[in-house]
């Protein structure tokens, strides 16, 4: 057994969680750049947290300039076992209205402006992302967002888009025809990225419009979206509130192996590693590199 952290990335709107004990602002040092801002740690019924601002505070960060290897290092130097994200999407589901949740469970990743490994030359490593969320953590999210009184979806596919610009009408409808449930701009690589340094990653998309596919609907537009978030952004803490009694204080090796997704991913020859990459992965693949 080994103690739970929940980590959790609060997307557009969700710029802190209340309630934490001795809670305090810390910055943490990555040697993969600074985080998007710094972290809130502290302790929720006997839990440890830790809250990360994915676009920082204020909302510096753009989806493509959101530091996603120094935001899941950082996490995991910290000691943090398990990542919720919460994001702001567009829905191509009727069903799936504004103010709902979708606990995520597949991705199409159709980002390109951005770094999608800790590995690469020096160090080659090849995780599987067939199942990109930890049904677990997924499942822990889901009650917890049944017990807030949100209505909320199980299962759905998530668009990841390079953005900033929202669809055109077409792309809408080409993501949809796709089997596409939800758009957003974030979860990619940042998913990817938690796989590799073996952390159990769930993802709570909050429903703001109907992106640009539905004729009842005008396209998205920023205004409306803002006006939802307020609304989700609170649903969204009441959740978070729920999670350490769920997941509990402490922990057992995760059973569908998020964990140990480094066990045999390995392939670069301990005398051909590039060691200025190795030191670099101390935190993420410390367990697999004997560091
Ligand atoms: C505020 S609309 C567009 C913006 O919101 C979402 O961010 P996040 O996933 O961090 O909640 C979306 O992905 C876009 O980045
Ligand atoms: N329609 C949409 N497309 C991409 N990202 C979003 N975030 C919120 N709504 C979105």
């Amino acid at each position: 057994m080994t103690d739970t952290m929940i980590g959790v990335i609060g997307g557009s709107g969700v710029y802190q969680i209340d309630g934490l004990e001795d809670a305090r602002w810390r910055a943490v040092e990555s040697p993969w750049g600074a985080p998007s801002d710094e972290i809130l740690t502290g302790t929720l019924d006997g839990v440890r947290m830790a809250f990360l601002p994915r676009h920082g505070r204020g909302h510096p960060h753009s989806p493509t300039s959101v530091p996603y290897r120094a935001n899941i290092d950082a996490l995991k130097r910290l000691g943090v076992t398990d990542v919720i994200s919460v994001s702001a999407c567009g829905s191509f589901r009727e069903e799936m209205a504004p103010g709902d949740f979708v606990v995520i469970d597949q991705f199409i990743d159709r980002t390109v402006q951005r770094e999608k490994s800790f590995f690469g030359e020096g160090c080659v490593a090849h995780v599987s992302v067939a199942h990109p969320t930890c049904p677990r953590l997924g499942a822990a999210c889901l009650t917890a967002a049944r017990e807030a009184g949100v209505r909320v979806h199980e299962g759905g596919t998530y668009l990841a888009m390079e953005g900033p610009q929202f669809s055109s009408v077409a792309e809408s409808r080409m993501y949809r025809a796709w089997g596409c449930d939800v758009i957003g701009m974030t979860n990619m690589p940042e998913a990817k990225l938690a796989r590799e340094a073996e952390l159990c990653y769930a993802s709570v998309a909050m429903i703001t419009d109907y992106d640009s596919w539905h004729e009842g609907h005008d396209t998205v537009d920023i205004n409306d979206i803002v006006r939802t978030l307020t609304g989700n952004a609170d649903k969204a803490r009441d959740l978070v509130r729920r999670l350490p009694n769920l997941l509990g204080s402490e922990r057992a090796l995760c059973p569908h192996g998020c964990d140990r997704a480094l066990e045999y991913a390995l392939l670069t020859a301990p005398e051909k590693r590039d060691p200025a990459l190795t030191a670099k992965l101390d935190a993420v693949a410390g367990r697999v590199l004997g560091a």
